[in-house]
């Protein structure tokens, strides 16, 4: 990837706010919304685990979400199912270890955005050789979002990222908020990804302007 579009993308990843149906206690549209307002920079449809919508239904849904997206710029990522990113003509996919392989996807996407989860850097290594543009490393700290989530790994993993050579884009996920996201920057990241912190918060809007001050600051330090 040219170095500009690894800065763009690093811009775009700083915060990455991550949700499907089942994470809100009100409407997601209405969740997303006050988000956009609150200063996200990138989103990622993720529709899966207890009480997930049926295809057909995810399929609305994910129309909604993705032209509020569009008519804020912020790019629309669609988790796991590759098949509808296409249907979609979504930004880009992001896709795990348990998922279809990255050089796979790479194929079936060609230039959309394509994010692989690392939880060390042997797969670290091995998503950039397959063609990821950015890596979702974690989790970081503990969750309970995720109901087969690995152990929390705190940030060293990023730290020993960086300390051999590697130069694309990450963002840390797992258990962040505005209180611990500056130590995410710190080790490394350019951007935290959060579901909860700001699907479930009071207000997503003001948790979504906490973790966006939280990163700048840090990416200033
Ligand atoms: C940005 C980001 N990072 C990591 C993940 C987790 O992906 P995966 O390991 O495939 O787990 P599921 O999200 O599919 O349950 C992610 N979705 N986004
Ligand atoms: C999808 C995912 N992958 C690793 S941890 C996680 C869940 C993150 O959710 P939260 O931000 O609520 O801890
Ligand atoms: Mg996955």
């Amino acid at each position: 990837m040219a170095q500009t579009s690894m800065d763009s993308l690093k811009e775009q990843l700083r915060v990455y706010f991550i949700m499907g149906s089942n994470n809100c206690e009100r409407s997601p549209l209405e969740v997303l919304a006050e988000a956009i307002e609150g200063g996200i920079t990138m989103f990622q449809f993720r529709e899966k685990g207890k009480g997930a919508l049926s295809k057909k239904e995810q399929y609305a849904l994910a129309k909604e979400l993705q032209a509020l997206c569009r008519k804020h710029h912020i790019p629309f990522i669609v988790n796991d199912d590759v098949e509808l990113a296409l249907e979609l003509d979504a930004d880009g996919v992001h896709i795990g270890q348990d998922d279809e392989r990255a050089d796979v996807v790479r194929k079936k996407i060609g230039n959309k955005i394509l994010g692989v989860s690392a939880h060390n850097l042997a797969e670290a290594k091995r998503a950039i050789e397959q063609g990821a543009d950015y890596l979702g490393v974690g989790p970081i700290f503990p969750t309970s979002t995720k109901e087969d989530a690995k152990a929390a790994q705190g940030t060293a993993v990023l730290r020993l990222m960086r300390e051999h050579g590697l130069s694309i884009p990450i963002v840390g996920i797992g258990g962040i908020t505005a209180n611990n996201a500056k130590k995410v920057i710190a080790a490394g990241a350019d951007g935290v990804s959060v579901i909860s912190a700001i699907s479930l918060a009071p207000s997503p809007k003001k948790s979504a302007e906490w973790l966006a001050r939280a990163v700048s600051e840090a990416l200033n330090e």
